[in-house]
């Protein structure tokens, strides 16, 4: 590293910053950033060797020339700001959140384009996870398993949801049951999720996700179990948080005959509901949630069992 080629030196605010070494101490290094500042002293065990073109990106992090923390991040970072938010480390699948719709990421043709490819011979996606898992089934004939994790807002929920439509779309029979596995999302997110800090939608519950496939290797069903529910948000929500979407949903989209039936109006005359944020957040999507959520008899099923089992405190 001390050839007079740049590093990757610890950065306060950016995680790294580029530099090159002017002074080797035993343990410790004296960095000069390449950018304007002032040289700074680094532990040696802090300061990675930086690719020669930092600029340029690889689809998947293990064919950078050093693989470090810093050069994985610089990868990852150059490759978002050009709108390519999936980046492969082998056939783990890094994903950061864009925040906003990247045009055809995940359009019809996209799911055709990824459908029995193997793992990088397109450019990296969660459809090609999704494939991945699907064609080692069929060849190991064993069930696989796609780990989602990461910190609250990072897309977890998302990227599911775009797993199960792909299996759904490219491996389903074209009957209904495609749908169903897909529709089941609104109807939990519905009762589980909520507006927190951090994320207007986020998941409050920890959901396994089981889809079964049949000897024809095409999709016949599926199963989601849900545990630790946050069941404190019910009574009690911060100042920028929500409760569970379902209420506001209610106040806003339930029809004449359900707010007359159940008093329903505005979040604000509930005691359960105005000590946090009651604001609506209304998208195209949320106003086609609330219709389906109008429409499905399972909402409604679980909304009059909700009633029944807690009118007072509830809808006080
Ligand atoms: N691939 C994506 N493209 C566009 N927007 C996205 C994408 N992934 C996530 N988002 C946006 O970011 C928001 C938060 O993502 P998501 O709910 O999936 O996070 P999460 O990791 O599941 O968070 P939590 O742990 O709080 O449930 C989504 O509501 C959506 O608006």
């Amino acid at each position: 590293m001390d050839d007079g080629k740049p590093v990757w030196a610890p950065h306060p605010a950016d995680g790294f910053q580029l530099g090159t070494i002017v002074d080797i101490g035993a343990d410790s290094l004296t960095i000069e950033p390449l950018k304007k500042g002032k040289a700074f002293v680094s532990s040696l065990s802090q300061v990675y060797p930086a690719e020669d073109d930092v600029n340029k990106h690889v689809e998947d992090n293990c064919s950078l020339m050093y693989l470090n923390e810093a050069t994985l991040l610089n990868n990852v970072r150059v490759r978002y700001s050009k709108e390519k938010i999936y980046t492969f480390v082998a056939n783990i699948l890094i994903a950061v959140n864009p925040y906003y719709d990247i045009p055809k990421l995940y359009s019809p043709e996209t799911i055709q384009k990824y459908r029995g490819r193997s793992l990088g011979t397109l450019p990296p996606h969660v459809y090609a996870i999704a494939d991945k898992a699907y064609r080692d089934m069929r060849v190991l004939k064993m069930s696989q398993s796609i780990i989602v994790s990461g910190e609250s807002g990072a897309g977890k929920t998302e990227n599911t949801k775009f797993v199960l439509r792909y299996l759904t779309s490219s491996y389903g029979t074209g009957q209904d049951i495609d749908e169903r596995i897909v529709e089941a999302n609104p109807l939990l997110e519905a009762f589980g999720n909520a507006k927190t800090v951090r994320n207007n939608n986020s998941s409050r519950f920890g959901k396994f996700v089981e889809i079964h496939f049949n000897e024809k290797n095409t999709v016949v069903g599926g199963f989601v179990s849900h545990y630790l529910l946050e069941k404190s948000r019910i009574c009690r929500q911060g100042p920028e948080e929500r409760n569970y979407h379902i209420f506001y949903r209610l106040c806003a989209g339930a029809s004449e005959e359900i707010r007359e039936k159940y008093h329903l109006s505005s979040p604000d005359t509930f005691r359960y509901l105005n000590r946090g944020c009651t604001r609506y957040f209304a998208s195209k999507d949320s106003d086609k949630q609330i219709l389906q959520n109008r429409k499905s008899s399972e909402v409604k099923t679980a909304f009059h069992g909700l009633i029944r089992s807690d009118s007072d405190s509830l809808w006080g």
